[in-house]
């Protein structure tokens, strides 16, 4: 279905015919020219920006030409089309104008959240744009490190896991003032690449319980460990590690259409990322627990409520909003900000390096588990998804 709606969606705007708006008035004239700009730039897109966001452009295009949806609902086995009529009629009785204007925000969005990506291409020799899964870039006095396996939904594979650790390295020593950490495509990351324990090798599952042991704790010290502000850009949901390390992040603003979900048990697994203690610490044990031990899914709104996210944006000015932000926070004093970061985040150090090891002791033995090993083979045989 996914494979036949993104195929659809790029034959849908590669085919609609020119806007036919009866609009009158400056104002007017202004969007409708911003509506025909936006079309052609969403054909520049380098990305796939997900299922959900295509349905989403489909539908306010659809609203903007045609107004609201009249056509009669696809037939329960025509799944694209259904989706497609779900998405437009979900928009009710929206104006053309807003519909219009939701569309240029939109396809705004998405077109700034590649901006690093286009300059970061024409940068030839530089050591940043050897990573395979990863976009990085310094801009503005920014470090940006992008997750960049969008059809998997960023989940982190042992070779990022491996980037990130070097992305960070080379972000703490370069000259900029912060770093940003954010996702392409639809998520900000599901978290563990699940397929990083289907790789079993002549040694049998022990090693791979052990390497993944020793390859999560060298990952998380890095987060522990990084000297200057580090930002969690969240442009959508956030799945296991993803969720518990945010709170090692010096600040982490979402979208609104950002979740978090760090579906520990229902794995078989256990908390990482230092989350049995920064959970607890920063919202309470009773709060904490419903997340880390009954696998409660967060609004970016009660993520907010409860400390872990600093700000929520809405989704359509997500990226400028976060970014003029960003940018004005990197015109500041960088060794004042390091310094001061060094001092908050220095009398936790010797603590957060001995959860992680504890955290990373507990997993290995949970790898290995009956529990985690029917979890994997059933997200595998497409059995459940959270
Ligand atoms: C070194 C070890 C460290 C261990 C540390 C951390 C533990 C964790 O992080 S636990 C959390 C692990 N994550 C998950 O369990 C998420 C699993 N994924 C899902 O449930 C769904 O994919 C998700 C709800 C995230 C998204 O659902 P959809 O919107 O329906 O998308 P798809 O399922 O079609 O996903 C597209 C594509 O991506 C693959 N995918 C997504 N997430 C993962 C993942 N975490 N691991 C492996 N693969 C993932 C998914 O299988 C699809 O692949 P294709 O079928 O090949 O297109």
């Amino acid at each position: 279905v996914g494979h036949c709606l993104i195929i659809s969606f790029y034959r849908l705007i590669q085919s609609f015919p020119a806007v036919k708006l009866h609009l009158t008035g400056a104002v007017m004239r202004a969007t409708e020219v911003e509506f025909d700009k936006a079309k052609e730039h969403l054909k520049t897109l380098k990305n796939d920006p997900g299922n959900d966001t295509k349905l989403r452009i489909y539908a306010l295009f659809k609203q903007a030409t045609q107004g609201s949806c009249s056509s009669p609902k696809p037939g329960m086995l025509d799944f694209v089309n259904k989706a497609k009529w779900e998405a437009w009629n979900s928009l009710g009785n929206i104006s053309k104008e807003d519909a219009r204007q939701k569309y240029v925000d939109l396809v705004g969005t998405l077109i700034s959240s590649e901006a690093p990506i286009q300059k970061e291409a024409t940068t030839a020799g530089d050591p940043k744009s050897s990573y395979q899964t990863l976009q990085v870039t310094t801009e503005n006095n920014i470090t940006t490190i992008l997750l960049n396996r969008p059809e998997k939904k960023n989940a982190i594979s042992r070779k990022m896991y491996e980037e990130i650790m070097q992305a960070l390295e080379q972000a703490g020593k370069d000259d900029s003032v912060l770093t940003v950490m954010t996702g392409s495509g639809d998520y900000y990351c599901s978290g563990n690449d699940l397929s990083n324990f289907t790789q079993v090798g002549a040694e049998g599952v022990e090693k791979l319980a052990r390497d993944s042991g020793e390859l999560l704790t060298r990952y998380v010290s890095h987060f522990i460990d990084f000297p200057k502000p580090l930002i969690a850009v969240v442009n959508g949901p956030a799945v296991g590690i993803a969720v518990t390390g945010l709170g090692l992040f010096d600040v982490v603003y979402a979208t609104d259409r950002a979740t978090f979900h760090a579906p520990f048990s229902q794995l078989g697994q256990s908390p990482e990322g230092c989350s049995s203690y920064t959970f607890p610490k920063m919202m309470g044990t009773a709060k904490a627990n419903e997340i880390l031990l009954f696998n409660k899914k967060l609004t970016a709104a009660q993520a907010c409520d409860l400390g872990l996210v600093t700000e929520v944006f809405p989704d359509n000015t997500f990226q400028q909003e976060v970014w003029k932000k960003l940018r004005a926070y990197a015109k500041l004093p960088k060794d004042s900000l390091r310094y001061s970061k060094q001092l908050i985040r220095g009398m936790e150090k010797e603590k957060l390096h001995a959860v992680n090891a504890q955290e990373c002791v507990r997993l290995q033995e949970r790898w290995l588990s009956e529990e985690c090993m029917n979890a994997i083979m059933s997200f595998f045989q497409n059995k459940s998804k959270l």
